[in-house]
């Protein structure tokens, strides 16, 4: 596993349909105190070119494209992300063991090799939405099984909602990376996220990365809004 840096905490999730708010974002931006994370709506619109801006401006990037299919496509998709020189690619944990085990195999031969995680259960889902589609338990059951599959497949780390930190933490050890959507300042709208928890609650249940998208990108002044939180967190070691 590659030890990675934890700090800056903050990933801002750029969930935008356009690049020019999203620009307009990140020129006031610095790379030391914030990661980006790109995900399935710019990339589409946007393509590689965008995440490549991102890259060249010193940026971590985060590619929030969630690949979940056979072993080698999704190695083969882990491969192209590589190619874009981003700092952490994410596949999801039900894909199963061969899945993850063959992706991070695949980035191992690379000389660019991102952070590999998986995303455990998704932070919009309750217990009857897990149920739904099948799942049996709470979603902390399933995470918590979902975590440890994806740390015997030997990846650096998961996606899941900072509530089931502290719960996960230490079948993992420090080192494992908790990355957590879900985080909503005490004052922001909760939105389509059903496990929730603050941004200084997260990092003191344990989580290491918190990806943060509407509570700054939705709000009338952007930068001001990620202003607060870093102070929110900013007694927090490597907050
Ligand atoms: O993998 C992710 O980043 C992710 C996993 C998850 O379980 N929940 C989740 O919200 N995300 C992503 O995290 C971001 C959260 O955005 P906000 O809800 O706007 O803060 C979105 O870009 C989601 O796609």
């Amino acid at each position: 596993m590659t030890a990675v840096s934890k700090s800056p905490r903050i990933i801002v999730a750029l969930d935008y349909a356009s690049a020019a708010p999203a620009l307009d974002l990140i020129s006031g931006l610095d790379p030391k105190t914030c990661r980006l994370k790109v995900g399935k709506e710019m990339f589409t619109r946007l393509g590689p070119t965008f995440v490549e801006k991102l890259v060249g401006q010193g940026f971590d990037v985060f590619l929030d494209l969630k690949f979940h299919d056979i072993p080698n496509t999704v190695a083969a998709a882990c491969a192209a992300a590589a190619d874009l020189g981003v700092w952490m690619v994410n596949v999801h944990a039900s894909g199963g063991r061969k899945m993850m085990v063959t992706a991070r195999e695949r980035l191992e031969t690379l000389s660019h090799r991102p952070l590999l995680i998986a995303v455990t259960v998704l932070t919009s889902l309750g217990e009857k939405d897990i149920a739904e589609v099948g799942f049996l338990g709470a979603p902390a059951d399933n995470v918590i099984r979902l975590a440890r599959l994806t740390h015997e497949s030997g990846l650096d780390g998961v996606v899941c909602s900072p509530l089931e930190a502290a719960e996960v933490r230490p079948l993992v050890g420090k080192d494992f990376l908790l990355v957590t959507p879900g985080v909503r300042p005490a004052s922001a709208a909760q939105d389509d996220q059903k496990r929730v928890m603050t941004p200084l609650d997260a990092l003191n249940n344990g989580a290491d990365l918190l990806v943060i998208g509407r509570p700054i990108t939705a709000a009338d002044d952007p930068q001001l809004s990620l202003n607060r939180i870093q102070q929110e967190i900013a007694g927090f070691p490597g907050g």
